[in-house]
Parts: C-alpha cells; structure tokens; sequence
C-alpha cells in the first residue's frame, strides 16, 4: 500500500470529476464517507470551481451530520478530492496520478471522461475516437500497470441507436447510429473481452445513461455547458435565466410516432444517476452482497451492463411544460425540421438495475425541473459567477 492511502477509506479515481455527472458522483461518493476521491479533468468542458464547491458542500454536510462532535480524521480525509488536471489522451500524466498511489493504491476507476456530442462526432469523428477510444485503452493499460481492476464505465442509451421497441432491455442489440455511439459501444467491448481474457482479475460495470437532469438541491453544484446548449433542459434553464437573446425553442420535428408527435426521452434526476454508481461500485466489491448477485450468471468474465433510467418517457412538449411551471417562464417554441440523429422514443427498461443494484430514479419530473431551476438561478451564469 502506498503513503497515501487514509485508514477506513478506499481510493477511487473518478475521470471527468468536474463536469456535470463527475461532480455529482463525487458529492455521492463523499457523502458515504467510505471512499477518498482521486479526479482527472482536462476541464474541456468544465471547470476547477466545480470540485471546490463539491468539497465544501461535503465538509458541511459532514460537520452538520456530527455535530455537537468533531469529525473524525479518516471522515475529514473523505471530503477532499485530490484534483488533477491532465488529460487522458497523455499517458504520462495519468501514470503520474497512479504512481502517486502505488501499486494496488488506487481501489477502482469510475471512467465518465469522454466528448459527448453526437452531432459533433460526425463533423470529427477522429477527434471522437481519440478522445473517447484510444484514451479507455491507455487508461485500462494504466490501471493493469498498477494493479488496479475494477472499472465502473459511463456508457449511454445511444448504444441502442433506433430501438426495436420501447422499453429498452439490456439484451437488445448494440446498433450506435453516430461516432459518439460507436465510441461507447466499442469501449464496452474492449472492457467486456478484457473481463473475459484475465477473469480472475478484472471485474466491470458499465451504466448505459438515459437523459440526466437537474442538479444538487442545494443549487452548489449543477449542469454549467460552454456557450450556447445542445441539450433541451440546460437550453430551458439557460432561455428562463436570460442568457440567450430572443429565446426562441425549436423543437425538433413534430411529425414522430409518439403521442404529441415530438420526441420522447427518459430523463432521470443526476442525484439518482449518480447514486448508481455507487451501487456499481459496491458491486464491484468482491464479498459483497451486490457482487453476487450482479455477476451470478455471468459465465464470460465479470462484465454487465445495466440501464440507468426511470422507465417513463417525457416528450419535448411535456418537458418545456415542467419547466414552465418551475421557472414561470413563458417560453416561445417554433417547430423545425427533424435533427439529424434523432430517434422518436427512448425510454429504458430499468428492471435489471432495480433487481440486481437495488436501483430506482425516485425524484420526480417536478423535482428535477425545480432543482435545475434553483441552480440556474443561483448561478446564472455557472461557476463563472
Ligand atoms: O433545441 C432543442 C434541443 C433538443 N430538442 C429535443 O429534445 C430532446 C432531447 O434532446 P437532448 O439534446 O437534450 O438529448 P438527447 O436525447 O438528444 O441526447 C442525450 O442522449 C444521447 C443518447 O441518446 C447522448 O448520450 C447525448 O450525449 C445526451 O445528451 C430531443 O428529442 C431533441 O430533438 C429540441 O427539440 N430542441
């Protein structure tokens, strides 16, 4: 074991720590008080300030829960993140980061780094396959090095492509329609041939994420895209907060199998997302009553993939409504044409991470839209402010 590591605590590395679904991991892994956070970010597409406010957030949080008593040494340990910038792509850097912790120092990886842009990644998708593919199979190259074996992997509905039915269960095939897709499905792979070659060693959990939203009650830590966003609900906080001039939604066709002919996605609270991956993690610990019962019929390696989602679909109209009674904003919308990539339905079938993780999206659509707008409001321009 290497000088860092903290009595009671296990060390795990979250990579993407600061961005929107990182932080929010981070919070829920502090908040147990059984893990020490290690982050990488390039910070491509967030910022330092993020993680600031995670650890804060925390050590009150911690004190509030002991008080009248101190915190102890080994829980004081657990509030703070060891925060580096360096990017994925450098294995030099990211060796640097594990060597700082020994062989067998770093526990496991929550791997959530990635660009995430599905009409991007078909204007660049070498850039894509670089970012998200090459820098997957230095880290796992990285983490043998070190002995470190458990991955908890960011992987995203957008594996599925079209769907041949909604709900979505884990056993429908893998058909991604973009490079960002293909990038995920491809990771998958490499993580499930690794699990299968060396069995004994590796054990991994991959999250197929459907739509997060929201952000911590709190309105400290929340969703803080660069520039103008792509994606609807930041869109509608970003219109109600008054920063896009002539706020004008365009919904993106009206003219889909779906009940009110707009799109309909399975959007789910980030604080239930993020709780996910703990369960992920515990069920990468061997002993533990998870890791029985997530890998018991397993046969080919330990590698599962499960959806992480409500099982409930939202359409484009339904949400600009939520979003309208949450900010009391009265948003304009004019339909457009379809967008390129767009499938009519997503909506997973979360069964099996209910009944092997113990896993359930509880907050409502109500509860999601009032903490995206309590973080928008508080910070209406992001951590900038
Ligand atoms: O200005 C906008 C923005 C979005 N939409 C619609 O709102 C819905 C949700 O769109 P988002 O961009 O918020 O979310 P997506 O489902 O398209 O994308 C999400 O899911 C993808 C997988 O399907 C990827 O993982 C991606 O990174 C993630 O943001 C879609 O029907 C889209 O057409 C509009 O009508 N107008």
């Amino acid at each position: 074991m290497s000088s860092s590591a903290t009595p009671g605590l296990k060390n795990v590395l979250v990579t993407g720590g600061a961005g929107y679904i990182g932080s929010h991991v981070v919070y829920c892994l502090q908040k147990t008080r059984r893990y020490k956070v290690i982050s990488i970010d390039n910070h491509h597409n967030s910022l330092p300030a993020a993680l600031t406010r995670v650890a804060e957030l925390s050590l009150e949080e911690l004190k509030a829960s002991c008080s009248p008593d101190e915190p102890t040494p080994s829980q004081l340990e657990s509030t703070k993140v060891d925060a580096h910038t360096c990017d994925l792509t450098d294995p030099a850097s990211v060796r640097a980061v594990f060597a700082k912790y020994g062989k067998g120092g770093i526990w496991g990886v929550v791997h959530i780094a990635a660009y995430k842009a599905v009409g991007e990644s078909t204007e660049i998708p070498l850039t894509y396959y670089a970012n998200n593919v090459s820098a997957t199979l230095s880290l796992l190259q990285i983490m043998s090095e070190f002995d470190c074996s458990r991955i908890v992997y960011s992987s995203s509905a957008t594996v599925y492509g079209t769907p041949p039915e909604v709900p979505i269960p884990e056993s429908t095939r893998l058909k991604a329609d973009s490079p960002y897709g293909r990038t995920k499905v491809m990771c998958e792979t490499i993580i499930g041939d690794l699990c299968s070659a060396e069995p004994d060693k590796w054990q991994a959990i991959s999250l197929r994420y459907f739509n997060p939203a929201g952000a911590h009650p709190s309105g400290r830590i929340g969703e803080d895209p660069r520039g103008r966003p792509g994606n609807l609900l930041p869109l509608l906080a970003h219109m109600a907060v008054g920063r896009i001039p002539d706020p004008l939604l365009k919904v993106f066709g009206n003219d889909y199998p779906t009940e009110d002919g707009t799109c309909v996605r399975d959007y789910l609270h980030v604080l239930d997302l993020a709780g996910g991956h703990l369960l992920a993690l515990e069920a990468l610990e061997e002993g533990s009553e998870l890791n029985a019962t997530a890998f018991a019929d397993v046969k080919d390696g330990k590698f599962k993939a499960y959806n992480l989602g409500k099982g409930k679909g939202m359409s484009v109209y339904q949400i600009v409504e939520a979003m309208r009674k949450a900010t009391g904003f009265g948003y304009k919308t004019e339909v457009v044409g379809r967008r390129r990539g767009d499938v009519p339905a997503l909506i997973a079938d979360p069964a099996l991470a209910q009944k092997e993780l113990g896993f359930s999206a509880a907050h409502d659509l109500e509860t999601m839209c009032r903490d995206l707008w309590n973080w928008q409001k508080k910070n209406p321009k992001g951590y900038e402010t």
